[in-house]
């Protein structure tokens, strides 16, 4: 899915170290008995609450910082703010995270959590248990030319995303497949996505603009768990993603504050309380 735009960088970066990763090491594939995004979205919705993935993300390429805290802290104090469900970042050398800290958070927490990472084949599945994986429709079927040919994963073979959205959930997984335009959109529909986040932030630029989830979000199926991502920095945020048809958000930097070091707990509040009664879902089927 790659094809046409070149990515930046930071992104080519992020793929090559993904290729050669050595945690993906050759094991029994998983059996993960997950908690259900749907219900916990279901539960907030009657609550009251906004349904917010909240996203430990301790930096990036785009941060203006770096946040050292605990994950755990980080995760049960989301959690207080009324996260609906927690994604932590496990790729390490752009994102500070590990497989390691997702362990512990999913103990320490009771919400579903989403395994924030760029997974290009089923062993790269195998590395850790979570809720909901992430799969970037546009990474499908791409890996980055590496320099090293010793390199184990320079063989392996790629994967479609039919077959990874079936090898994420043989493994009990609730597969969430991410795209940025239409084309994605359809790919992810047609390999059975059932949670779709539409990414802001495009892959090519890094830049951010949530004008994409208003465009794509028209094009989802009401029977798909929608999710937006990436750029929400505020309540007026939260609204113009739920008044286009959001039913969840991710959101990573505005609660992390990474440059402010603020208190995570109050900003997940601060977007979980973003609507007011009069809350409208404007998503049609196409
Ligand atoms: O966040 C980045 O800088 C980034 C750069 C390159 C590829 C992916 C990147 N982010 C991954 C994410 O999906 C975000 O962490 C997530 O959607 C939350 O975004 P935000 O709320 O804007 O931090």
């Amino acid at each position: 899915m790659t094809q046409g735009r070149e990515l930046a960088p930071a992104v080519r970066s992020i793929l090559t170290a993904a290729s050669e990763r050595d945690d993906t090491a050759e094991c029994d594939p998983l059996a993960v008995d997950a908690r259900s995004l749907t219900d916990a979205i279901d539960r907030a919705e009657r609550d009251g609450r906004v349904p917010v993935i909240a996203e430990v993300k301790p930096t990036s390429p785009t941060s203006d910082g770096t946040r050292e805290d605990d994950p755990v802290e980080l995760a049960t104090a989301m959690v207080e703010g009324g996260a609906t469900a927690i994604s932590v970042l496990t790729e390490p050398t752009h994102f500070g995270g590990s497989a390691e800290a997702l362990t512990r958070v999913r103990e320490a927490v009771d919400v579903p959590v989403l395994r924030k990472d760029f997974v290009l084949d089923e062993a790269g599945m195998d590395v850790v248990e979570a809720d909901l994986l992430l799969l970037i429709a546009r990474f499908v079927g791409v890996r980055e030319p590496t320099d090293s040919r010793a390199s184990r994963n320079a063989t392996r073979p790629e994967a479609e995303l039919d077959e990874l959205v079936t090898a994420a959930r043989d493994r009990g997984f609730q597969p969430l497949v991410e795209v940025h335009d239409e084309a994605e959109l359809e790919a992810a529909l047609e390999a059975g996505a059932e949670i779709v986040g539409i990414n802001n932030r495009d892959l090519a630029e890094l830049e951010v603009d949530l004008d994409t989830f208003e465009s794509v979000a028209p094009h989802v199926p009401d029977d798909v768990t929608l999710i937006a991502e990436s750029g929400i920095s505020g309540p007026a945020d939260v609204r113009r993603m739920r008044e286009a048809g959001a039913d969840a958000l991710l959101v990573g930097s505005a609660i992390m504050d990474h440059a402010g070091d603020t208190d995570v707990t109050a900003n997940t509040r601060a977007l979980v309380r973003a609507t007011a009664e009069t809350e409208t879902k404007t998503r049609t089927q196409t």
